[in-house]
């Protein structure tokens, strides 16, 4: 952990934006980063921050962000260059360039964006499943050109996947490799970024099709439920025993907050009860609960016995936003158990994972403070 005197200055990319909001107000006090600058595209650049952003949250913007100048996303723009650290809430075609071109100027990137999750030196990193992927940047750092002493990139996963691979990870833990997952998503408006879905297309309705989204859950679940190879340079995707994975993603009316209703098939015959499953939700403990890292949930799955729980508004804020809470565990017909997952999509979905993946990193050692 850094000490007190030197928090890490860390840089927030797409800070006018609703994951880099987000950044803003989890990282306004935080024990091991400061923030010190901000960037956006040219639209806001030159702006102080309180007059340029559309600040959508709850809380007030910390008084010591107000006043800050949005720069341009370059890494020679005011304040990065003494920047250890940047979280990316870019919008996926700005992303790919300007992550890479801070990857290059020897800060570490923590990026939402869907831009480098496929890359096979990238760590696609969920910081309540798998950190031990994060080793895989020493070979990024030689292989990737241009090489760096200390830049490298590591992202997080889309939101519903994140949702997603924390109770999946809790039943392959518990039960050893699944099968086939089917999951249908009901997604928050918030996930759409701003000003987002309209709202004549969303009031009243349902709307069943966000792009691209049926296809990175099914891939990202494998890379990120898999091993990292025995030689270190890579991901193993869970080759040697492959999920079938099937999504179904819906938009619906609700501001934060995406639900999924599961149904699993475990290789294993027998398969577990639903109250073996249910008890192996409330056993779960990972990584970042063991380092004692500031954003670790107390509980990183929180089992809720209620028949008509989780729901969005009751239970996003559960863990201030970094758990994934369960429910409705009961048997399926057509597969072996099936369960209701619901995640805060744009903190455990986006900013919060990324802050905690660095928090990993630095008591990993994968940040010089
Ligand atoms: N919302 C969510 O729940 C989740 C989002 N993500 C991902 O996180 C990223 C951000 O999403 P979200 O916050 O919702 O999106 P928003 O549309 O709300 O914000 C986008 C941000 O990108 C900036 N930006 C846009 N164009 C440029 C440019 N040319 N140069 C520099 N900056 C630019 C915007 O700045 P400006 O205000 O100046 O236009 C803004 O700060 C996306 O990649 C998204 O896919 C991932 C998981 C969940
Ligand atoms: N597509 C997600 C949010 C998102 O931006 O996903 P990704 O980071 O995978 O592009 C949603 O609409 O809820």
């Amino acid at each position: 952990m850094p000490s007190q005197n030197s928090p890490i200055k860390v840089g927030i990319l797409g800070a006018t934006g609703t994951v880099g909001q987000r950044f803003i107000q989890l990282l306004a006090v935080h024990p091991y980063f400061t923030i010190h600058a901000l960037g956006a595209s040219s639209r806001s650049a030159g702006h102080e921050y309180s007059k340029i952003v559309k600040w959508k949250l709850g809380t007030e913007i910390p008084e010591h962000v107000k006043g800050m100048v949005v720069q341009e996303c370059r890494p020679d723009a005011n304040g990065f260059a003494e920047c250890g650290v940047v979280f990316s809430g870019l919008d996926h075609d700005v992303a790919g360039e300007i992550e890479f071109a801070f990857r290059a100027a020897e800060l570490v990137v923590f990026s939402n964006a869907k831009n480098y999750r496929r890359d096979p030196v990238v760590p696609l990193m969920v910081p309540l499943v798998n950190p031990s992927h994060l080793s895989v940047v020493n070979h990024q750092r030689t292989t990737l050109s241009p090489p760096t002493k200390k830049g490298y990139i590591v992202t997080n996963a889309n939101c519903s996947t994140t949702g997603l691979v924390v109770p999946l990870y809790a039943l392959e833990k518990a039960f050893g490799p699944l099968e086939t997952v089917m999951v249908t998503t009901m997604q928050a408006i918030s996930g759409a970024g701003y000003p987002g879905v309209s709202s004549l297309d969303i009031m009243d309705n349902v709307v069943p099709y966000i792009g691209s989204e049926e296809e990175k859950i099914e891939w990202e679940t494998s890379k990120i439920l898999g091993g990292v190879t025995s030689d270190g340079q890579g991901f193993d995707l869970h080759a040697s025993d492959p999920i079938k994975i099937s999504a179904s993603c819906n938009r619906v009316p609700v501001i934060d907050g995406h639900t999924g209703c599961v149904s699993v098939k475990f290789k294993r015959h027998p398969p577990p009860s639903p109250e073996q499953v249910i008890q192996a939700f409330k056993d779960f403990r990972c990584e970042a609960q063991d380092l004692g890292v500031p954003s670790a949930p107390k509980r990183a799955i929180v089992y809720l016995d209620a028949p008509d729980r989780p729901q969005p508004r009751l239970d996003r804020d559960l863990e201030n936003g970094a758990c994934v809470s369960v429910g409705r565990v009961r048997p399926c017909p057509v597969l072996d158990v099936k369960f209701v997952c619901l995640i805060d999509n744009v903190r455990l979905g986006a900013a919060t994972s990324s802050i905690m993946n660095a928090e990993i990193a630095v008591e990993r050692g994968y940040i010089e403070a």
